[in-house]
């Protein structure tokens, strides 16, 4: 039950006469945290609803351990989609919506559950209409960390959640994982801040899958530049520099590509500070218009 693997095979999404996603590829295996990244409007919410049986592919597949999940009732308790929720006229209690989830997910962690909802200061025993927006995302993300379903999707589900919310939040995806291995799939738009918890990188980009790629793999597409001006100027002069930054008579270049070993000394020898990309503005860059919002 914990090694799923959920598969995605040329699957494209029209909704009336718009084509939303299209031609889709993409392997995620338990025990993974996924970063899904792209701008708005990209097509994250729908690719993560043809994964949670949402929706159906108009072509190619979605498999969850080799079989289609859509309306498949065996196959549902498996995953677990949380995403942002209007609970202005809920009246139940965290206390009641676990039991009520116990009783359709089996491998419902209750008591991790209770733990949780401590660690993030929450009253179970109050009902979520009377929470603040930030309680109830706090609710919504127990309710994913303690379910134990082999695939667990949540959708900007830190939004509303302050600084250490969002911290605590961090540090138990990384828990529940380790405690029951499984696919996470995190939506996010901030990315500077989970960019240490993701095991690999999708991004979307208008409907297209651009990239899955381990994180690491992901950042080694290039490197940053600082010195004086004139020297990176000098270094990165032939090279696929996507992005300066100047500051008084310093200037930092992002550039895409590997430096050699060579290079490596010769920056050296010339003072200039070379650092690994930060996976936000590698994403900025890839994802950028040529005109418009940057
Ligand atoms: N029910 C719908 N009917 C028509 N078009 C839709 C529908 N839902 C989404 N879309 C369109 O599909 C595209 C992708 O939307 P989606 O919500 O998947 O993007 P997203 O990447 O999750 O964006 P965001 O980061 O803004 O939440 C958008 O252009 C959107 O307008």
């Amino acid at each position: 039950m914990a090694n799923s693997v959920l598969e995605i095979k040329n699957a494209s999404l029209d909704i009336k006469k718009d084509r939303i996603l299209e031609d889709i590829t993409l392997k995620m295996e338990a025990g993974k945290v996924y970063g899904l990244l792209g701008r708005n409007g990209a097509g994250k919410t729908s690719l993560l609803s043809l994964i949670s049986s949402f929706r159906k592919p108009t072509r190619g597949v979605v498999t969850i351990d080799g079989q289609d999940p859509y309306e498949n009732a065996e196959l549902m308790p498996k995953v677990d989609f949380l995403y942002e929720v209007d609970y202005s006229e809920e009246y139940r209690t965290p206390e009641d919506f676990c039991r009520m989830t116990k009783r359709y997910k089996q491998d419902f962690d209750i008591d991790y559950a209770y733990a949780l909802f401590d660690g993030f200061r929450i009253d179970r025993k109050k009902a979520l209409n009377r929470m603040s927006k930030g309680q109830q995302a706090a609710v919504n993300a127990v309710l994913g960390l303690a379910s134990n379903s082999p695939i667990t999707i949540f959708d900007e589900v830190t939004n509303g959640m302050d600084a250490p919310s969002r911290e605590y939040f961090y540090q138990k995806v990384l828990e529940a994982n380790a405690r029951t291995p499984r696919i996470m799939i995190l939506s996010t738009h901030i990315v500077s801040e989970m960019e240490y918890l993701f095991d690999e990188v999708i991004i979307i980009h208008q409907g297209r899958l651009m990239l899955q790629e381990p994180l690491d793999i992901f950042l080694e597409r290039g490197f940053r530049v600082t010195g004086p001006k004139e020297k990176v100027e000098h270094f990165t002069r032939e090279m696929d520099v996507l992005a300066t930054e100047s500051l008084g008579p310093t200037q930092s270049d992002m550039v895409l590509g590997h430096l050699e070993e060579t290079q490596m000394k010769d920056a050296k020898s010339r003072y200039l500070n070379i650092t690994p990309l930060k996976l936000q503005e590698l994403f900025i860059r890839m994802t950028e218009d040529r005109e418009g919002v940057q």
